[in-house]
């Protein structure tokens, strides 16, 4: 078994507050890994360490090989990342994202003109190319913003609530991509808060009040806890959290 991600008792404490509490897991190469939990449960704050943003205050963990401690910049190299906040530039076109995160990743102007040809294809953006992306519709800026996320072929793409505010239909296409990349060997560590989201993942961690308080497959999770679905699931663990936002 290939593990890309690799944390033990990882955790992170601002003042006496523990934010992320001992987690302890592992993420197989190409697995599309959902990170769940309630408002303030401790995923943005696990997910910063595992992107090398953020060090952590004990316990260990590996990304792509490389220590959360000692080797951030190699981490950075490695991986996608695509959140709600850090996205796209608005006031570039279509064309000049593409183009200025690819020389970001550190791809040749050659590689750069040949991906961002093949993206506007898959995409059905070629109309598009010359476009603000201001201009686009929520649902392709989160399909661009993943695209590029994975330009340079990471190990790993982090998703920080990628599909926020569209539509079901919408996210389901979006998830199409997510399927792609990982059938690429790509590794998809994904947080959400959309239960039909979650169902579509490999396996699914829950984090109530800093702790993992299971993790599992969507269908063990359902029967583990005797629910019908993920949202029941959901419900059961994060109904007794002390922490909302
Ligand atoms: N820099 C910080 N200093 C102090 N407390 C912090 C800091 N960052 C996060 N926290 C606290 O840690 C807890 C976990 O926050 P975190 O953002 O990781 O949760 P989350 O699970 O990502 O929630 P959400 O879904 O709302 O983004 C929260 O109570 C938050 O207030």
């Amino acid at each position: 078994m290939e593990y890309v991600i690799k944390t033990d008792r990882l955790t992170k404490r601002f003042g006496d507050f523990t934010a992320t509490n001992e987690i302890t897991f592992e993420v197989e190469k190409g697995e599309i890994f959902g990170f769940l939990g309630a408002n303030g449960a401790g995923k943005t704050t696990a997910m910063r360490m595992l992107c090398g943003l953020s060090i952590p205050s004990s316990g260990t963990a590996t990304v792509a090989g490389f220590d959360v401690y000692k080797q951030t910049e190699e981490i950075k190299r490695n991986i996608g990342y695509m959140s709600q906040r850090f996205s796209l530039y608005e006031d570039l076109t279509v064309q000049e994202n593409i183009r200025f995160f690819g020389g970001i990743y550190g791809l040749s102007n050659r590689e750069i003109k040949t991906k961002s040809e093949d993206l506007l294809e898959q995409l059905e953006l070629k109309n598009e190319a010359k476009k603000l992306v201001a201009s686009l519709p929520l649902g392709w800026k989160q399909k661009l913003s993943f695209s590029v996320a994975v330009l340079h072929q990471p190990k790993i793409v982090f998703l920080d609530e990628p599909t926020g505010g569209v539509d079901p239909v919408t996210r389901r296409q979006f998830w199409d991509l997510i399927y792609e990349a990982s059938a690429k060997g790509i590794t998809i560590f994904v947080t959400t808060h959309y239960m039909d989201e979650a169902e579509y993942c490999n396996r699914i961690s829950i984090m109530v009040d800093g702790k993992i308080e299971a993790l599992d497959t969507p269908a063990n999770l359902k029967s583990q806890f005797k629910a019908s679905s993920m949202d029941q699931v959901f419900y059961h663990l994060a109904r007794g959290a002390k922490r909302s936002d």
